[in-house]
């Protein structure tokens, strides 16, 4: 196991009626920036349970952030935020919004001398941001509970991440009962999203992390286990608490702790959604299965513990890396989510593939991978296999 330093300062609020919560964290004479998405929690009561948590605060709205949070309108909300003095920010929604949330509270803290646009892909040392406050409304990003916030600019065709310890969320409400209103596309795009975090972080080779290990075919099992009953009953309150706890844990931090950590996936997808505008779990549908048999070799000891673990196969390591393969490609399609871009009407694989490749030399992801070996050309041959 490699050396690892761990601290996360957000506090989680799990459970029904937990958005009531927001009146203990955030401060009486707070003016709160409240940040939401298309209007999904004015429909299914969330936005009443906040407001009424909220009680007589100076609260600010600013909706309308879409998902893959746009550059130009996280600005817009500075811009309100700027105007009316605020000083907290509270992000309801999933991990466009919650993303959005942290850029906007890095943003308002920013000297206003330097561009905000620099703090997408951390080129501008970040010193503070307001404080954050969160009520998750899809699991899937795990983005309610870490460093991280992924920002798109249409544009010039960027999608970016930033991570800095500024930006953890004081707190966060993970309140399962609030995904009842989920559509079954999200729901599957949250299943594949939390799978795919987990394995970017254990699929890789061994490095003797055997908790991090059991903690990711935990969490992997258990995605396994409650995909059929939320399919089967939407409101199975166990059922959606386990996914939202499964998918804040996939990213919470404690997987990838001494472990080499791979994100090739992460990588060719962000370029696959700014190419075509596919959702982010789409791409990862995508393109895990064909970089998994791409790197076979390289992957095929940790593939073989997977498959016997998490999908209990039997038979020699390249049969169960193998079959296990083919399972976790199953388990995509049986969440919604088509494994080839033709299931996406992506018909010409050739051109996909090569925009893949250009871009990430665009973006200079040169060197992905735990080794450090996957290479642009090789993201094209990536995608091009799954065609
Ligand atoms: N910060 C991180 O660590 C991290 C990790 C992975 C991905 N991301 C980023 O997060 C974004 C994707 O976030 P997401 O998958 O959570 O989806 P999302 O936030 O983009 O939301 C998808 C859709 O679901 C709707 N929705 C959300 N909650 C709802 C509810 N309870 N009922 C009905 N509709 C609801 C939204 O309005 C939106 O239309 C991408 O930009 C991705 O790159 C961030």
């Amino acid at each position: 196991m490699k050396n690892f330093s761990f601290h996360n300062p957000t506090r989680l609020h799990f459970g029904r009626g937990q958005i009531a919560q927001l009146d203990s964290e955030i401060g009486k004479d707070a003016r709160v920036l409240l940040v939401y998405g298309g209007g999904s929690i004015k429909r299914n009561g969330v936005h009443a349970q906040v407001m009424a948590a909220l009680g007589q605060r100076t609260v600010v709205e600013f909706a309308g952030i879409e998902a893959n949070p746009e550059f130009d309108t996280l600005m817009r909300a500075v811009a309100l935020g700027k105007e009316n003095g605020v000083d907290w920010v509270l992000g309801v929604g999933g991990g466009s919004v919650l993303d959005g949330s942290k850029f906007i509270a890095a943003a308002l803290a920013l000297d206003p001398a330097v561009d905000p646009w620099l703090i997408v892909g951390n080129k501008t040392p970040l010193h503070a941001a307001l404080p954050i406050g969160c009520v998750l409304t899809l699991p899937a990003t795990g983005s309610e509970a870490n460093f991280t916030g992924v920002i798109t600019r249409r544009e010039t065709q960027d999608k970016l991440s930033f991570k800095n310890a500024a930006v953890y969320p004081r707190f966060s409400v993970l309140d399962p009962t609030v995904i009842d209103s989920l559509p079954a596309r999200q729901l599957g795009n949250g299943l594949v999203d939390a799978f795919v975090h987990t394995t970017e972080q254990y699929l890789t080779y061994p490095a003797e992390a055997r908790v991090q290990d059991r903690l990711a075919e935990g969490i992997l099992s258990t995605l396994v286990e409650v995909a059929p009953l939320l399919r089967q009953n939407q409101g199975d309150y166990d059922a959606q608490a386990n996914l939202m706890w499964a998918a804040n844990q996939a990213m919470f931090g404690l997987v990838p702790l001494g472990q080499p950590l791979d994100w090739a996936s992460h990588a060719i997808g962000h370029e696959l959604t700014v190419l075509y505008g596919l959702d982010h779990a789409q791409t990862l549908a995508i393109a895990l299965p064909s970089l998994l048999r791409y790197k076979f070799d390289a992957k095929r000891a940790k593939l073989a513990q997977y498959g016997r673990r998490v999908w209990q196969l039997n038979g020699d390591d390249d049969e169960v890396a193998n079959a296990a393969i083919e399972a976790t490609r199953r388990f995509f399609e049986s969440a919604g989510l088509p494994t080839r871009l033709s299931g996406y009407g992506i018909d010409d694989v050739a051109a996909a593939a090569a925009g893949v490749e250009a871009q990430l030399i665009r973006h200079q992801r040169l060197k992905l991978g735990e080794h450090g070996d996957i290479t642009p050309a090789d993201c094209r041959a990536i995608v091009l296999a799954a065609g």
